[in-house]
């Protein structure tokens, strides 16, 4: 298969039209994400940049030049300027914009220039625009989604090659030639390369958009958005991973049930909004007290669940008044500023063998109840009689 410099043209015009039409279906399927509006944007000029080059035959070889470069330079400032969203959450920097303008500037004075000068300036000048967006997308990029590391090679790609075809210009413009006047088809091909590396880098950025929203649904689906606790579900399976595991491995596991108290009366005299404020002030104070392998889950309003892999009663406990103590130190303020004082019981139960997660939570909750008859503000330990009598009431 012979290769030339029209039928690379028209593989990227189709190419970049295919990625623009991709990124429309995706917007309108509901992954609408700015970075992929700026990505969209940088296809379609992409698209229209080869095409621009494409019809070179038949228009004028000043406008085709000057129309085909300004839509590439701008596609890669938009591509650029996509990465930026979508790792650091802004767009580019001034003086991105103003190498933007710069380079764009001097399109018009460069045309009429030999071919060597022409392509080595504009791929200095492309080079140039990418290379911070490259650099960014390898550093930042590669710790993300797994998809983002494509779009990080094949930007390193395009860069690498926007860099070999300014050496070639360069040579070719002191004078060094290949056989048969070949040099104008490889300091093209060398540009093709670049832009298809660009191509891929656009699909590759797709994906990442999809893993990046797959990621976030199953956050949303897992997590408590007021208080950064997994939800009840979730809580309830990482509790049968660790009963399983404890069993596997011999070891002990413990649940506690936090229950805040008298909370109506806060949310009564104070709003919701305060109590929402003091959900979360109260989970982030006894998640500050967790180890990495422990578990917060909010397992209903104001009543919430510590998953402790490892951890026997006594351990359990002691975790349990470190929590209550500090809660009962937050300093919190009601609707009008004033001090807001806050308390929980708490009900704490070790696993045996033969418990499920249900039977456990069962029996933190009836110690949890416990500690409420008893005046409230305390933790109490599940003992023999209330197994019994969970056993009992599970069973029957
Ligand atoms: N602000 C806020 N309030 C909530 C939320 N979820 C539940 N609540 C409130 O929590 C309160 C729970 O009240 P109760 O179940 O009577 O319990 P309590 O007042 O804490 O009494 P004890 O548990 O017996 O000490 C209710 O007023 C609910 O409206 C929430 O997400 N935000």
């Amino acid at each position: 298969m012979t290769l030339d410099v029209p039928t690379l043209v028209l593989m990227l015009v189709v190419g970049f039209g295919l990625l623009t039409l991709l990124l429309e279906m995706a917007g309108r399927g509901g992954l609408q994400r700015g970075e992929l509006r700026r990505l969209s944007g940088a296809a379609r000029s992409f698209c229209g940049g080869f095409l621009c080059f494409a019809v070179q035959p038949w228009l004028p070889a000043w406008l085709t030049l000057l129309a085909g470069n300004l839509l590439l330079m701008l596609g890669l400032a938009q591509l650029a300027s996509a990465v930026c969203w979508h790792l650091l959450n802004r767009g580019l920097r001034v003086w991105q914009h103003w190498l933007l303008a710069g380079a764009t500037l001097a399109i018009p004075f460069i045309l009429d220039a030999s071919t060597p000068a022409r392509a080595g300036t504009m791929s200095a000048a492309m080079a140039a625009l990418l290379l911070p967006a490259t650099v960014m997308a390898l550093r930042q990029g590669w710790r993300g989604e797994l998809s983002f590391r494509v779009v990080a090679l094949m930007l390193l790609l395009a860069n690498l090659a926007l860099v070999l075809r300014v050496c070639f210009a360069v040579w070719w413009a002191g004078g060094g030639h290949l056989p048969a006047g070949t040099s104008t088809f490889w300091s093209s091909a060398i540009f093709m390369l670049a832009f298809m590396a660009v191509l891929a880098a656009g699909f590759g950025f797709v994906l990442a958009g999809f893993e990046r929203m797959a990621a976030q649904m199953r956050e949303l689906a897992s997590v408590d958005g007021l208080t950064g606790a997994v939800n009840h579900n979730t809580a309830v399976s990482l509790l049968a991973h660790s009963l399983e595991r404890g069993r596997r491995e011999n070891q002990p596991v413990s649940f506690v049930m936090l229950d805040l108290d008298h909370f109506k009366r806060v949310n009564d005299q104070h709003g919701h909004v305060v109590g929402d404020q003091v959900l979360k002030a109260v989970a982030a104070c006894t998640r500050a007290r967790l180890r990495g392998s422990d578990v917060l889950g909010r397992l209903g309003g104001e009543e919430f669940g510590l998953v402790l892999p490892a951890t026997g009663v006594a351990g359990a406990k002691h975790l349990a008044e470190q929590v209550r103590l500090a809660v009962e130190a937050l300093e919190l303020k009601g609707d009008g500023g004033q001090p807001l004082r806050v308390t929980l019981s708490a009900g704490v139960a070790q696993a045996s063998k033969s418990d499920t997660p249900e039977t456990l939570m069962h029996l933190a909750d009836k110690a949890l109840y416990q500690a409420k008859q008893k005046g409230r503000n305390r933790v109490i330990v599940a003992d023999d009689w209330m197994r019994n009598s969970t056993l009992q009431s599970v069973v029957g």
